[in-house]
């Protein structure tokens, strides 16, 4: 395994946070300290080698006027995304921990964009996601030049029906009937794979329980199914508020906690609000 830069200026201090149950490594990298290469990012996240975590989040200088911080995402398998919403909500949480930011509202930057943050008391925060992105070439998803409310895809003889969003992220939606029997294993990887998704995505299965309320497992990209997806939580409210299928406020229940998604009109950004906690502090020394 090669040696990054990182590794070697060692000892490394790290925080292990998660939100709702989405684990992450958090690198404070301000100053302009080396990003952790790929096998790091792997290290860190083997769950019986390294600290163990679904993401690694690295916090940096500020790339707006006024913003705190800006932090970037790698996945356990070592790859880069644009956007982690349960991340955004740990990063804030960080910052106000360290004294970087307070208890009223400020911004970071992610690699989608400036965020605005709310901290809302007790650990939870409400960070503004953006505006949804449906067009097929901006998420991309390829072989559509108009947006579908739902697209229907023959991977390898399967017929998948979903529909798709970008968060800053490539996201799919498959409505279900059942979350608990959702094939989450067998055809979040397919999709994932198949030639539309040219960058892969995550793939979200929703049940919805009542017009305010859904239920969310995620097969993420990079990692695999995930106790929470916050972009997951966005996305699958989404595109469900688009079909008209739930009300513009909603709570998304995941297996590790419940995240609330708020998008009062098509023109609006998005918000979602949840929890985040500090599990423990650390060194790397390797
Ligand atoms: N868990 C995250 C999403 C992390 C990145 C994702 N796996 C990707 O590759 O886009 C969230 O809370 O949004």
């Amino acid at each position: 395994m090669a040696e990054s830069a990182i590794a070697a200026a060692a000892p490394q201090r790290f925080s292990k946070m998660h939100g709702a149950g989405n684990d992450f490594v958090v690198l404070d990298l301000r100053g302009g300290q080396p990003q952790p290469d790929a096998a790091l990012c792997r290290h860190f996240a083997d769950r019986h080698l390294g600290v163990g975590c679904d993401q690694i989040l690295t916090i940096e200088d500020p790339l707006s006027e006024g913003a705190v911080a800006s932090y970037r995402i790698w996945n356990s398998d070592g790859s880069a995304s644009q956007q982690c919403g349960n991340g955004a909500r740990c990063i804030a949480a960080w910052l106000v921990r360290d004294g970087a930011a307070g208890e009223s509202s400020f911004a970071v930057d992610s690699p989608a964009g400036r965020h605005a943050v709310w901290p809302l008391g007790e650990g939870y925060y409400r960070i503004d996601m953006g505006r949804p992105e449906f067009d097929p070439a901006r998420i991309p998803l390829r072989g559509y030049s108009t947006r579908q409310d739902q697209y229907v895809l023959d991977v390898h003889d399967t017929v998948i029906g979903f529909g798709a969003v970008s968060m800053g992220n490539p996201h799919a939606v498959i409505e279900v009937d059942d979350v608990d029997a959702a094939p989450v294993e067998t055809i979040g990887p397919m999709l994932q794979s198949s030639a539309e998704f040219p960058e892969s995505a995550n793939v979200g299965f929703a049940q919805v329980i009542a017009p305010d309320r859904i239920r969310l497992r995620v097969y993420e990209r990079g990692v695999g199914e995930t106790l929470a997806c916050g972009s997951g939580a966005c996305a699958a409210a989404a595109v469900l508020m688009q079909r008209g299928r739930i009300q513009r406020e909603v709570a998304v229940q995941l297996p590790g906690g419940e995240l609330r998604i708020v998008w009062p009109d098509d023109d609006s950004t998005l918000s979602m609000s949840g929890p985040t906690a500090f599990v423990f502090e650390g060194e790397w020394n390797r």
